[in-house]
């Protein structure tokens, strides 16, 4: 098991080209938030696009559409009941992250369904909150994508069938690899599985116990991986630098809120970017 270093974070958050544009930084397609969970996807969504991601497009309910342009007009929107929209946009995308405040009713299941039938090898699907819930509910096959998941605990103990109580790296990593993906089992002690790899999150603080936190870092993995080549090394930047923030804010504030993470994610950025172009 291997901590996650600043050595990691410094060589994967590039310096930034000269001749570079929108289109360098990676194209993300966000989808989630039934009506009554919009700040989920909006804090996702933020999470994106502070993270760097070049163009961000949010696919919700249409109850959404004024409140999310009101905190990040960056981000397009698209209404996430149009499943022609979802199918004709799908493949534009690098990244799609699916399930933050998604819901698990019939409709969100219909919604998950058509992405994982468009979905195509090539692209990187990070699988979040609902969206896990329901495939283990409803005990779907996974599409053939590039998938990263992101569980807390119980989501994990839903996809995984490992009680919180056993989930040990060894069993862990046995249902990792049945997965064939990329998993970030999220606590207080966060670890990501790689294949044969697992990497502990040195950062982290209770001050993170707060709804919303975790939609958050599902937003800065999608960006993070978006713009940076080595997809494993984006993720382990992105976990860390969730909660490097938070570590931070934590030594003045009693309660770190998911979107004062936001606002800091491109000082951090900034700090720990490599010091040559690459
Ligand atoms: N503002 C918004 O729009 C928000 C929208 N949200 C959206 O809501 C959707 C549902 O997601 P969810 O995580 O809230 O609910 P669910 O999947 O039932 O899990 C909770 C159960 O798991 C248990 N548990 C055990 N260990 C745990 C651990 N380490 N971390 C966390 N939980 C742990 C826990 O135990 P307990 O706390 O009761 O002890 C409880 O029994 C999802 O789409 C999400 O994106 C939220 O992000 C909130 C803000
Ligand atoms: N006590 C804690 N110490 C460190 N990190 C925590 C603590 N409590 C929660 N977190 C972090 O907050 C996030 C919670 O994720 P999640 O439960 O999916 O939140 P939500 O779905 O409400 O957005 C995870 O990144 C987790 O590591
Ligand atoms: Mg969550």
């Amino acid at each position: 098991m291997t901590e996650i270093s600043t050595d990691i974070v410094n060589n994967t958050i590039i310096k930034r080209p000269n001749n570079s544009h929108k289109g360098t930084f990676g194209r993300v397609g966000i989808i989630g938030g039934t009506n009554n969970f919009g700040g989920a996807i909006i804090m996702a969504s933020k999470a994106c696009v502070y993270s760097g991601a070049g163009l961000t497009t949010t696919f919700t309910d249409p109850v959404n559409l004024s409140s999310l342009h009101t905190h990040i007009p960056e981000a397009m929107f698209v209404d996430f009941n149009n499943l022609d929209s979802i199918k004709a946009m799908l493949n534009g995308f690098d990244v799609v992250l699916i399930g933050p405040g998604l819901g698990t009713d019939e409709n969100s299941l219909t919604i998950l369904k058509t992405v994982f039938n468009n979905i195509q090898p090539t692209q990187k699907l990070i699988i979040d909150g609902s969206a896990i819930t329901l495939i283990a509910n409803h005990n779907l096959d996974l599409p053939d994508a590039k998938l990263i998941f992101t569980p807390h605990q119980m989501e994990w103990q839903r996809l995984s069938g490992i009680k919180i109580s056993d989930q040990t790296d060894e069993n862990n990593q046995k249902a990792v690899k049945k997965l064939n993906a990329t998993v970030v089992v999220k606590s207080h002690h966060t670890k990501v599985y790689h294949s044969d790899d697992i990497w502990t999150n040195p950062g982290g603080t209770p001050a993170q116990a707060t709804g919303g936190m975790g939609d958050t870092l599902a937003g800065m993995v999608a960006g993070f991986v978006a713009q940076f080549s080595d997809t494993t090394n984006a993720v382990l930047s992105a976990v860390y630098a969730h909660s490097a923030i938070a570590d931070k804010l934590a030594e003045n504030q009693y309660v770190v809120l998911p979107t004062q993470i936001i606002e800091h994610i491109p000082e951090f950025m900034k700090a720990n970017e490599k010091k040559t172009e690459s």
